[in-house]
């Protein structure tokens, strides 16, 4: 149904993405996309690149007058680092003598433990870690929540369903369990340091972040997307690769650094007796509904209908200030692992990611489940189903 493609690195002249299979009249703006970016720019933890990345947006194909028109939506994301590297990072050949002269050119020989560097280099056959850093670098993830704020609008406009992402834990600080955001929560959670919820965890992890920074480390943690207003019955139980949790979990994963993903209460569950682990279902005065949110909002691979909420662990970021041992590939000896400049943690980052992913799976469900060429054919086709629902 929905597909998407990024291309560009790191210190490019800028990102490209694109997505294709949207319907027409998706309202969207150069403005909403900026204001996407920015949240992703947030963050407590990040380093100088943040502060002066400005994001340029500008928007190729698919959308005129602030409407998508129904073919595919390509966005560039200008960087702003560019004039620094025009030599090195050319897409044309550039007269050795001059790229010797730049010691920006230098060779990455000393691939960081945790990062794509050395793999990347075995993989493609290159000499040195510059090829490979451009493309793994996070930076790429800009472009992914360009195309998530047009597949949220799109959510937003067919069927009423709103994002919120929070974190939850971060540097082994946890927020207390079973709290998670309302879609208005979004204001106040973008104006938090860390993006949590819980006053007194926040101020823990910021000083956790400051511990990390003193000590030249680097922090991981675990981010939550919440989901409100969803239908029942996106996905499919019928086959593992129609599963919803398989196709957010396949996402998720892809996000880098996450090493990890749970679908509601997730590993939990596991340690928990099933009388105590499923949500009891009740007949209320607004239909048949869940007692609890354990589950995350899917069973058999389908929504329910109650709040869909999937998490996220980020491992440590792997460019550690206090450089971790590596092997110079150039000489085969013992080494300190390249360092620059690098965040201490982008967990609340990840989150505005991870909201992007789960954006980009659930419009594809939801196109997937209602079809249409216009948002209003969606729309249209989202409401006689929630009219003739069985059991409601
Ligand atoms: C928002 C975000 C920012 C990141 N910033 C950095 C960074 O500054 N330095 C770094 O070494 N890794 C950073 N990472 C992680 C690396 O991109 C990631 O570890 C690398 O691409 C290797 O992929 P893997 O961790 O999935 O193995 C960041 C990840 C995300 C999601
Ligand atoms: C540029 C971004 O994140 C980058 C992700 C990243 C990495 O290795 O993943 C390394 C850093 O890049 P640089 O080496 O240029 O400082 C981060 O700043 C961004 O998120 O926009």
């Amino acid at each position: 149904m929905l597909r998407w493609l990024t291309a560009g690195e790191s210190h490019g002249p800028s990102l490209v993405a694109i997505l294709e299979g949207l319907p027409a009249h998706v309202e969207v703006t150069t403005a909403d996309i900026q204001e996407s970016l920015a949240r992703r720019r947030l963050g407590y933890g990040r380093g100088a690149r943040m502060k002066f990345e400005q994001d340029e947006v500008t928007l190729t194909g698919g959308i005129r007058h602030g409407r998508t028109m129904g073919g595919p939506v390509a966005i560039e994301v200008g960087n702003t680092e560019w004039p620094k590297w025009e030599k090195v990072m050319s897409a044309d050949p550039v007269d050795p003598v001059e790229l010797e002269a730049l010691a920006r050119n230098a060779a990455l020989t000393r691939p960081r433990p945790g990062h794509a560097d050395l793999a990347g280099m075995q993989k493609y056959d290159f000499q040195e870690a510059r090829p490979v850093l451009e493309r793994a670098s996070a930076r790429e993830t800009a472009a992914r929540v360009a195309l998530g704020r047009v597949a949220s609008n799109f959510l937003e406009q067919a069927v009423g369903a709103r994002i919120v992402s929070h974190v939850i834990e971060l540097g082994g600080v946890r927020a207390p369990a079973g709290l998670w955001p309302e879609p208005d929560d979004v204001a106040r959670l973008d104006e938090d340091p860390v993006r949590c919820l819980d006053r007194d965890a926040a101020a823990a992890m910021v000083a956790a972040i400051d511990q990390a920074h003193t000590d030249g480390d680097t922090l991981g943690g675990v981010v939550e997307v919440v989901v409100h207003g969803l239908p029942p019955g996106l996905g499919s139980h019928v086959h593992w690769d129609r599963r919803l949790d398989s196709r957010l979990a396949g996402a998720l994963m892809g996000i880098q650094a996450i090493k990890g993903v749970e679908v509601g209460d997730g590993f939990e569950l596991a340690a928990t007796p099933g009388s105590k682990a499923h949500d009891e279902i009740v007949p209320t005065a607004d239909g048949i509904r869940r007692v609890s949110g354990r589950s995350g909002g899917t069973e058999g691979g389908m929504t329910t209908g109650e709040v869909l909420r999937v998490r996220a662990a980020m491992k440590p970021i792997a460019t550690v200030p206090r450089a971790l041992r590596t092997v110079d590939v150039a000489t085969g000896e013992e080494a300190v692992a390249n360092h620059q400049r690098s965040d201490v943690c982008a967990v609340p980052a990840a989150g505005i990611v991870a909201e992007a992913m789960v954006a980009l799976v659930l419009a594809d469900a939801v196109l997937e489940k209602f079809g249409g060429d216009s948002v209003a054919e969606t729309r249209r086709n989202h409401q006689s189903y929630l009219d003739t629902l069985r059991f409601r």
